[in-house]
């Protein structure tokens, strides 16, 4: 393709997404389920990937996607929570990499979203026995979190909802004693201001939380201060 076309392309996507600015989410929803292959994880993922090149888009996109598959691969986390579903796309990039085991609990505040979100997730080719779609605020699903993990720490925390709930969601998370020895908590938007109290209370706190790689602000932190390993057999 030669760079004039390119840039042509460029200037259309971007027309186009101006013209579309509000992310909508029964549109998000319509066209990934009318479009993608039904049962097929990679195809739901290309399906909002199309989308979000002509419309505007909440989803963490396939560039800090890919990070988040990094982590998912490398931590193998049999328990993760994601506080912000939107439409599901990063739920669905979790649940495909999750250990036979493995288990999300992603929440979401807005009902219409919720329910949008949990179908693209079984349209995806997921079952129930490996996700559940909590509707309600994180607060209230960090507070009834021990019914859904019992004894089990969580090993994985995708904050996505919003940063100026993140350091008060997270102090609620260690207060419940609910995060693993070792937990990985990913916080995108990390560079926003609503983000900037959970950084400082991190930075400040060497011995508890080692801040690890960044992508385009979504931001690796692991926690030092969660339950302690299981015993061994
Ligand atoms: C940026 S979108 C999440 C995108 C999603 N993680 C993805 O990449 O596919 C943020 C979502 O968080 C939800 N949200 C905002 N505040 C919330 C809260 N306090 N508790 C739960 N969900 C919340 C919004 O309704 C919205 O759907």
């Amino acid at each position: 393709r030669s760079p004039l076309s390119a840039l042509c392309r460029q200037v259309y996507s971007g027309i186009l997404k101006l013209s579309h600015r509000k992310v909508c989410v029964s549109s998000t929803h319509a066209f990934v389920f009318s479009n993608c292959t039904h049962g097929q994880a990679q195809s739901v993922l290309l399906t909002f990937d199309l989308y979000s090149t002509t419309h505007a888009s909440s989803n963490i996109g396939p560039q800090k996607g890919a990070f988040l598959d990094e982590i998912v691969a490398r931590e193998a986390p049999l328990r993760v929570l994601e506080l912000g579903t939107h439409c599901g796309y990063a739920s669905v990039r979790i649940l495909r990499l999750l250990p036979p085991s493995g288990k999300l609990l992603t929440v979401e505040l807005d009902p219409l979203t919720a329910d949008r979100g949990e179908e693209i997730i079984l349209v995806a080719g997921f079952k129930n026995q490996q996700f559940q779609v909590l509707t309600c605020s994180s607060a209230e699903a960090i507070s009834s979190l021990r019914s859904h993990t019992g004894n089990d720490g969580l090993d994985l925390v995708l904050m996505d909802h919003d940063p100026e709930l993140y350091l008060q969601d997270l102090l609620a998370l260690q207060r419940g004693n609910l995060l693993s020895s070792s937990c990985v908590v990913l916080i995108n938007r990390a560079l926003t201001p609503g983000a900037r109290d959970l950084l400082e209370h991190v930075t400040a706190r060497p011995q508890s939380f080692s801040v690890g790689r960044q992508l385009h602000g979504l931001m690796e932190i692991r926690c030092h201060t969660g339950m302690s390993p299981k015993p061994q057999n």
